[in-house]
């Protein structure tokens, strides 16, 4: 079954590359020319430094988000740093969304410091300062009072902050915006997060993007081995 996404692919365009990026380097993405969004919801999966966030923000920049996060209407920017990737971006949108945000835990910080600047009725990022709630707390009241469906939704690691108990709180909200006509395109490596059914996931792994399925996933099999046979695991990585 075809579903119309807010973003249904993207391309690359390197001819349009005027100088070599750091991303040139990176073996993911190196040799990506495009790739299709056909679930609700498209994990990034793979080892730390595959490439996941630079893709990710490429995308959110090049859709209209700040690079360090916040919706579409948050102008800020603490330092510029983000890549010239998003330039070299087609994304073939369809119906253009209601509602998105572009959240990384890293950068939290600084966009909670702007929505207190900006002195917005808090009631959207449950009913206090970010700053005055904890790192999980205020990143699951964002998601719960800020989100409002019908919405393009781009989270660069949300489980950093967060318990396997708001995991799966985090989990059971994603389900209920996809319910309500939102997409999601996160980058994680939460074995609880990918459990999610019906989603697309996408391994950065080797030298293109491929999609494998949650039990291929390193994060489901290394939590499942650990899991099983901490003992005999432990004593063997001690031993090396
Ligand atoms: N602004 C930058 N300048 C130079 N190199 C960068 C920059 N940002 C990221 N890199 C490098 O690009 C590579 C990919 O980084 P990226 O953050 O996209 O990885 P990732 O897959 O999201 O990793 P993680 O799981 O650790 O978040 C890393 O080797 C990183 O050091």
């Amino acid at each position: 079954m075809h579903i119309d996404n807010y973003i249904n692919s993207i391309k690359i365009n390197w001819n349009k590359q005027e100088y070599k990026d750091y991303y040139n380097d990176i073996s993911s993405l190196k040799n990506l020319n495009n790739l299709d969004f056909k679930k609700k919801i498209t994990f990034f999966v793979g080892e730390n430094g595959s490439g996941k966030s630079t893709l990710l923000e490429a995308i959110a920049v090049n859709y209209g988000f700040n690079p360090e996060g916040g919706s579409i209407n948050y102008n800020f920017s603490t330092k510029s740093t983000h890549s010239s990737l998003s330039d070299l971006l087609l994304l073939s949108k369809g119906i253009r969304a209601k509602d998105g945000f572009f959240l990384r835990a890293e950068g939290f910080y600084n966009m909670a410091s702007y929505v207190d600047d900006i002195g917005v009725n808090l009631n959207g990022y449950g009913g206090r300062s970010l700053h005055e709630q904890s790192h999980g707390e205020s990143f699951l009241a964002l998601i719960n009072n800020r989100f409002r469906g019908n919405g393009l939704y781009l989270l660069d690691e949300p489980e950093a902050a967060l318990s396997p108990q708001r995991q799966l709180s985090l989990l059971i909200k994603i389900n209920e915006l996809v319910n309500n006509n939102s997409q999601f395109i996160i980058a994680t490596h939460s074995p609880i997060l990918l459990g999610i059914d019906d989603a697309c996931i996408y391994s950065f792994d080797s030298e293109t993007i491929n999609q494998i399925t949650y039990e291929e996933t390193e994060s489901y099999n290394i939590t499942k081995l650990f899991i099983e046979n901490r003992k005999l695991l432990l004593k063997k990585l001690y031993s090396n």
